[in-house]
């Protein structure tokens, strides 16, 4: 039988100063050891991530030492103002862009490039007009599941059009499409390949506000099918879709060299109803904070001096 180590004296028993000082020590290393144990597994680290690019004006840092540490399961949103770096950052989880200087770590290893543990939704679709809604999706899990077969391959991406309600489309081309089932087909796409991080730049920012509801709706879903497990990375212009959408919430300063602002938490219960959050004091109380974070002025009378 194993040992207790963690066991408290008998009572009754007396105990010396180094008997408490041991037991004290026995305690401290057993708290420290659940700390661990309990710690929720990173999934993205960011670590004093500097972006420059070369202009024909010089040299342009986008973003400045961005330290950023995403758990698994997690959504976070990326918010700020036009051109403060948002992309850029996503970017270098992607793999897309490399750091000047800093490093990112997905999965417990250090982004080198794209790499399939990483899917990418962008706001334009990027899905091929040549290939049918199918085509699109089974490109994609053909090029990444090398082990499954044929048969195998087709079964899971039916599945992945059914969870979109996309399978009496399959045969379509994306100009045959609206927007919202464009934007469905690149989701199904990106889950397809089974990302343990999803990254979503600005992924409904072309939709109408009905069918961007509804696509908030729609992502949960798939997010909450999938167990929470996926990390969920997005940019965002739209604060109600920050706050419905994401556990943080990530502000940040205008570039250039663009930092962190303040990174502000979503403690709202899951799962959200999209018409009742708006009433819950505490959507309220973030919604207002976000505002102000990211307004300097609030009316043309803010202008005057
Ligand atoms: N490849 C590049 N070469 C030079 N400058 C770049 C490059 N990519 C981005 N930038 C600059 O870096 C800054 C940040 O751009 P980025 O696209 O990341 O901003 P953003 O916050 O995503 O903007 P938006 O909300 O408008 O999409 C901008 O000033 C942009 O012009």
């Amino acid at each position: 039988m194993m040992q207790n180590n963690y066991a408290t004296p008998q009572a009754g028993s007396s105990m010396d100063n180094s008997d408490k000082q041991v037991l004290a020590k026995m305690v401290d290393s057993a708290s420290a050891f659940h700390k661990v144990v309990a710690q929720p597994q990173t999934s993205v680290s960011i670590k004093d991530v500097t972006v420059s690019f070369k202009t024909p004006k010089g040299i342009y840092t986008a973003v400045k030492s961005i330290d950023l540490d995403i758990r698994k399961g997690e959504i976070v949103a990326l918010i700020g103002h036009s051109g403060c770096g948002k992309s850029t950052l996503m970017n270098t989880i992607s793999g897309m862009v490399k750091p000047s200087s800093g490093e990112v770590i997905a999965n417990g290893k250090r982004v080198t490039g794209p790499g399939p543990d990483r899917g990418i939704v962008f706001q334009n679709y990027s899905l091929l007009p040549w290939l049918s809604v199918y085509r699109n999706i089974y490109e994609a899990v053909d090029s990444v599941m090398k082990d499954m077969s044929s048969a195998e391959k087709k079964d899971h991406v039916e599945q992945n059009l059914k969870m979109v309600h996309l399978y009496e489309h399959k045969d379509k081309l994306p100009g045959q499409l609206s927007g919202g089932m464009k934007q469905r087909v690149a989701i199904a796409r990106a889950f397809a390949i089974n990302p343990s991080i999803l990254l979503l730049d600005e992924p409904f920012g072309a939709l109408d506000a009905l069918t961007k509801s509804n696509m908030h709706v729609e992502l949960l879903k798939l997010w909450n099918l999938d167990n929470r497990n996926k990390t969920i990375i997005m940019v965002t212009h739209d604060i109600e879709e920050a706050i419905f959408l994401a556990d943080r919430v990530v502000v940040m300063n205008n570039g250039p060299a663009a930092t962190i602002k303040e990174i502000v938490d979503v403690p709202l219960e899951r799962p959200r109803n999209k018409k009742e959050i708006v009433h819950d004091p505490l959507y309220m109380e973030i919604h207002d904070k976000l505002l102000s974070l990211l307004l300097d002025k609030f009316s043309i009378e803010d202008e005057v001096e």
